[in-house]
């Protein structure tokens, strides 16, 4: 097998520079031998940060015998492992708390030494992915939206318009279709960033509890209550609070939260001094605020006062088409957290943009999490997919005389064929998939694509599709 990694081995003993240097190079490693610090630092000069350092400490000025003592030339980032003679465990000791990745005794097994330059490697190797994968995938702001339909797109520029201004915003839309990623997004753009972003879930908290866990309460102002308390109100100031779920807020409460939105002061639970208070309000709700408002169930003018703009977000399923890029920044972010790498079958990409995914962009998360969870190879299949869900099959059938994705095709994310031809062999397969659907009824199959039917006549004849 054919091992990378350029290694650098210092030592002043011609014999053993021979001996290791040629082992490790039949071993299939780049190695670069020198017979001291000066030459090392003059060899990183010429061929660059080795991969990883083989360093003999026993020579002057690194060791000090009389002392026992030893002091580690500084190679950047690059692992080192000491080899010497020795072969006392203070100075293997000493070695590692200044650095030092491991510690090999002379004389040196080869076998050792390979498993520990192999497993130092692997190492690099990591953080290198780990920091490219960093690089590629910081987004703040209106970019943590993610999505590519008109939907998305139109949620992103209003982000991107009102989050420098203090104007309140409800966001209105199902469950699990991103509300809370807009408002963090409206409080990350604004001039109150640096400030907090407190978010209360207005139904999860106890009805006899809300109005303390907002404004707080002073001493003994009712049972339990030893100390005085700051509420989320108050840690809020200067920043944003987030009221999600508000259309489930008693209406006692509502009042009191009018007065703070009409007069920016409020009360804590039992206090008499009248607190003044500075926060953006962002609100958000997946139910139908003014249908409550005319049941009596949500008092008018605080609806009047929190909507300020409205945004709203559509189900998953009226956006098909966000799927993909949804799924690619999941998995970025997955790589990140585990550092590994994953990519997505074309059937499992087939699979998830087939279903109807009534948790939404929750459901999609979670489903995508699980999966990744139980894949071995960092390749996600149907089959990891069918392991968790019994029933999982693909609707289209594939068809005989249209160019299927071939082996080479068949991943999301492929170097190994152009752009043009991976999205062209996207393109059949969700066409395919549509018309499958729809009963090869094209207005409808236009719909579920995002397309417009003459559009979808269009691809159906370039890639002549007709059956
Ligand atoms: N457009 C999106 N881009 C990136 N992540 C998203 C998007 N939409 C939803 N998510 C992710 O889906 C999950 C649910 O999102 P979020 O909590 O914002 O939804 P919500 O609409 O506030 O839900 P609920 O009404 O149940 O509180 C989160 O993990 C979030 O990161």
């Amino acid at each position: 097998m054919s091992e990378t990694g350029y290694i650098l081995l210092v030592d002043d003993e011609p014999a053993f520079r021979e001996l290791a240097g040629g082992w490790l190079s039949q071993q299939g490693f780049k190695v670069k031998t020198v017979g001291s610090l000066s030459e090392a630092l003059e060899a990183k000069k010429i061929h660059g940060q080795p991969d990883l350092v083989l360093l003999d400490l026993s020579l002057p000025p690194y060791f000090d015998p009389q002392k026992t003592l030893l002091s580690m030339p500084e190679f950047g980032a690059s692992p080192v492992i000491i080899i010497t003679g020795h072969a006392d465990r203070e100075l293997a000791l000493q070695a590692i708390s200044q650095g030092a990745w491991d510690f090999i005794a002379k004389p040196v097994d080869p076998e050792m030494l390979a498993v520990v330059v192999r497993r130092a490697l692997a190492k690099t190797r990591l953080e290198k992915e780990v920091q490219r994968l960093q690089g590629h995938t910081v987004s703040t702001g209106a970019e943590l939206y993610i999505g590519i339909s008109p939907s998305a797109q139109r949620i992103r520029a209003l982000i991107e318009r009102i989050a420098p201004t203090d104007v309140r915003v409800l966001v209105t839309g199902p469950s699990g279709t991103g509300k809370e990623v807009i408002s963090r997004a409206l409080h990350d753009l604004s001039t109150r960033a640096k400030k907090p972003f407190i978010s209360v879930h207005c139904g999860a908290i106890p009805a006899e509890l809300l109005e303390s866990e907002l404004f707080g309460h002073v001493k003994g102002a009712f049972t339990g209550a030893d100390k005085d308390k700051q509420g989320l109100l108050a840690l809020a100031d200067g920043g944003t609070l987030f009221l999600d779920e508000i259309g489930e807020m008693p209406v006692p409460m509502q009042i009191k939260l009018l007065r703070v939105l009409q007069e920016g002061t409020f009360y804590p639970v039992g206090g008499r001094t009248l607190q003044q208070i500075d926060v953006r309000i962002v609100s958000a709700t997946n139910a139908d605020l003014m249908q409550q408002v005319q049941l009596g169930e949500f008092r008018e003018d605080l609806y009047y006062r929190i909507k300020g703009v409205s945004i709203e977000t559509q189900a998953l399923s009226e956006r098909l088409k966000d799927i993909p890029s949804l799924l690619q920044s999941f998995l970025s972010r997955l790589e990140v957290k585990q550092g590994k790498r994953f990519q997505l079958s074309f059937d499992a990409m087939q699979w998830f943009r087939q279903q109807t995914w009534p948790g939404n962009v929750r459901e999609l998360k979670n489903t995508l999490e699980s999966v990744a969870a139980i894949n071995m190879g960092g390749e996600i299949t149907l089959a990891d997919i069918q392991l968790l869900h019994h029933s999982s099959a693909l609707n289209a059938e594939p068809i005989s005389n249209v160019p299927q994705p071939t082996k080479a095709s068949s991943h999301i994310v492929s170097l190994e064929r152009t752009l043009d031809e991976q999205v062209q062999a996207l393109e059949i397969s969700l066409i395919q998939a549509a018309l499958t659907k729809t009963e090869q009824n094209k207005t409808q199959a236009a719909k579920l694509l995002g397309l417009s039917r003459q559009g979808l006549i269009k691809k159906i004849e370039r890639y002549q599709l007709e059956f």
